[in-house]
């Protein structure tokens, strides 16, 4: 075999499947071709494995044998994988606490961040080891992690006098996590991680836009392994912290000592870990602190806006390293889930919020999460002000200016417009059942840069190009990928309207 099959069936791969699952399930494969007539697919643990076979094998072996013709495929677990997850999953033995405070404090304030549904993992899965996470002396919990006080962070003494701050917010916890279809999977990953520490998914990458629940997930794993072992010795940092830290531990000429405490960890968590890239003696120093967790059987959790190897500035074998473990991505909710994310705030914070005014806001606020939150807390400060019961039309007073803007964003309506003038062809058309040409074609592109430009769910997209289903806009979008790559003349178009819709 020539051996380099899979790396040419890769691309028709990645222009079928959605990003978050060509990136979840098809990218961390890797081809041994070395055997005549079959290629073996080496997944990173069996749990991507497993996926793999049951979801994505039929079309796989369609994509290569068009490629190469008759050649048998078989998906198996990368042995080095699972010797590393064993090493990982081997707790070691208890290993001293720095006996002198880290050169810096470690405090950081926490940072206030297609349709296929997500495989259930199953708990407990990978627990070949049983050890939970306490292998080091065990450091006092100053607070009662058991009770929760939203924006109070958790402190950890550690004996010899060296106090260590675990950073953990206590409002972000899996119960308070509200769980969609565009989170199912990073959320059913950070379970397993937080019942099986130390696992097979080590690290945990978790990567999505700005304000989806990232940070709050990463969270939520640290507090549960608090509830199971408040002993764990779990540290949550930003990335910017870590190389801030750094920066003073050379300056101060006491680096062993930064090694060493962040080597001590059970979990390190590092959030936005993208802040490393240009930062080459930062990223020089997690390598080394990263291959130590991993051996030691230590649990880490890293988050960043992009997947692994889209980092730009960050070394390749770092990047090769975070996909290790697993990579899971968070998408933006859809409307239902943004509804019960308003819903479930507004009873955190004991707020009567009737149900269409909750929906009304979900609708109006798609951008993340973390706006959505903060338009709710004006209404509830508006409302605290003025002694008014939260309803739509007080929302639609309380939020008169930002939803104003919110209006001159780009939204569906108006690409309908645009497209339909470019093309000469009327609205209606766009919104009809017509399927000649003239009228399909710009149909897709319009629904494909609906996709691109706006917040709205494919179902929602599909509602509003006349009831259609959301299959049909998957179609359409995976269609004009295509050929925006195969006809320069839809290339010219399509970035033409995104041009003009986006000036
Ligand atoms: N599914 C969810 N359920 C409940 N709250 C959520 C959910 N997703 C996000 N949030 C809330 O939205 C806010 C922003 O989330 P978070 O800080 O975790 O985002 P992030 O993805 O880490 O963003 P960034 O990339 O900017 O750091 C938090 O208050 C978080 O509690």
């Amino acid at each position: 075999m020539s051996g380099d099959l899979w790396e040419r069936c890769l691309p028709s791969l990645q222009s079928e499947f959605p990003a978050q699952q060509y990136n979840t399930w098809i990218r961390p494969l890797s081809a041994d071709e070395s055997q005549d007539s079959v290629v073996v697919l080496l997944a990173p643990n069996r749990f991507v494995r497993d996926w793999v076979n049951d979801k994505f094998l039929s079309r796989i072996r369609q994509v290569v044998s068009d490629v190469s013709g008759d050649i048998s495929i078989d998906v198996r677990v990368d042995i080095a994988a699972i010797s590393a997850g064993a090493s990982q999953g081997r707790r070691m033995p208890p290993r001293p606490r720095p006996t002198s405070p880290p050169p810096v404090s470690a405090y950081v304030e926490p940072a206030q961040t297609e349709y296929e549904q997500a495989p259930p993992i199953p708990r407990k899965e990978v627990s070949t080891h049983s050890a939970p996470v306490a292998v080091i002396p065990a450091p006092q919990l100053e607070l009662d992690v058991g009770v929760s006080e939203p924006g109070r962070t958790i402190d950890v003494n550690v004996e010899g006098g060296l106090r260590h701050q675990s950073n953990l917010n206590r409002a972000f916890t899996f119960e308070s996590f509200v769980q969609g279809k565009s989170n199912q999977l990073a959320l059913a990953a950070a379970q397993q991680v937080a019942d099986n520490p130390g696992g097979a998914y080590n690290p945990l990458f978790i990567y999505g836009g700005v304000g989806l629940g990232k940070t709050h997930l990463m969270h939520a794993v640290g507090m549960e392994m608090l509830r199971q072992n408040p002993n764990a010795h779990i540290v949550y940092l930003h990335s910017e912290r870590f190389v801030a830290d750094m920066v003073k531990a050379l300056q101060l000429n006491a680096i062993n000592d930064f090694k060493r405490y962040y080597r001590s960890v059970d979990a390190l968590l590092i959030d936005d870990i993208q802040f490393f890239a240009g930062k080459e003696r930062s990223q020089e120093e997690f390598f080394h602190t990263f291959n130590a967790l991993l051996e030691g059987g230590q649990q880490m959790i890293l988050t960043s806006d992009r997947y692994p190897k889209e980092i730009n500035g960050v070394e390749e074998r770092l990047k090769s390293r975070f996909g290790w473990g697993l990579t899971v991505a968070v998408e933006p909710p859809e409307l239902e889930t943004r509804a019960a994310i308003v819903m479930k705030k507004a009873a955190e914070a004991k707020i009567v919020l009737p149900d269409d005014a909750a929906f009304f806001l979900a609708q109006k606020i798609r951008s993340n999460v973390r706006e959505l939150e903060g338009a709710l807390k004006r209404v509830i400060a508006n409302a605290h002000f003025t002694g008014n019961a939260i309803t739509t039309p007080f929302i639609k007073e309380s939020l008169k200016d930002l939803l104003a803007l919110q209006d001159k964003q780009v939204s569906i309506d108006n690409i309908q417009r645009v497209v339909a003038e470019y093309y000469k062809i009327k609205i209606s058309d766009l919104l009809s059942k017509r399927r000649s040409r003239s009228v399909a074609r710009p149909r897709q592109v319009a629904m494909s840069i609906s996709k691109e430009l706006t917040n709205h769910s494919l179902p929602e997209i599909g509602n509003a190009f006349g009831g259609r289903d959301h299959t049909t806009v998957l179609h359409a979008c995976r269609k004009i990928k295509e050929l925006r790559e195969s006809e320069p003349d839809i290339r010219e178009d399509y970035q033409n309207l995104l041009r003009h819709l986006t000036a």
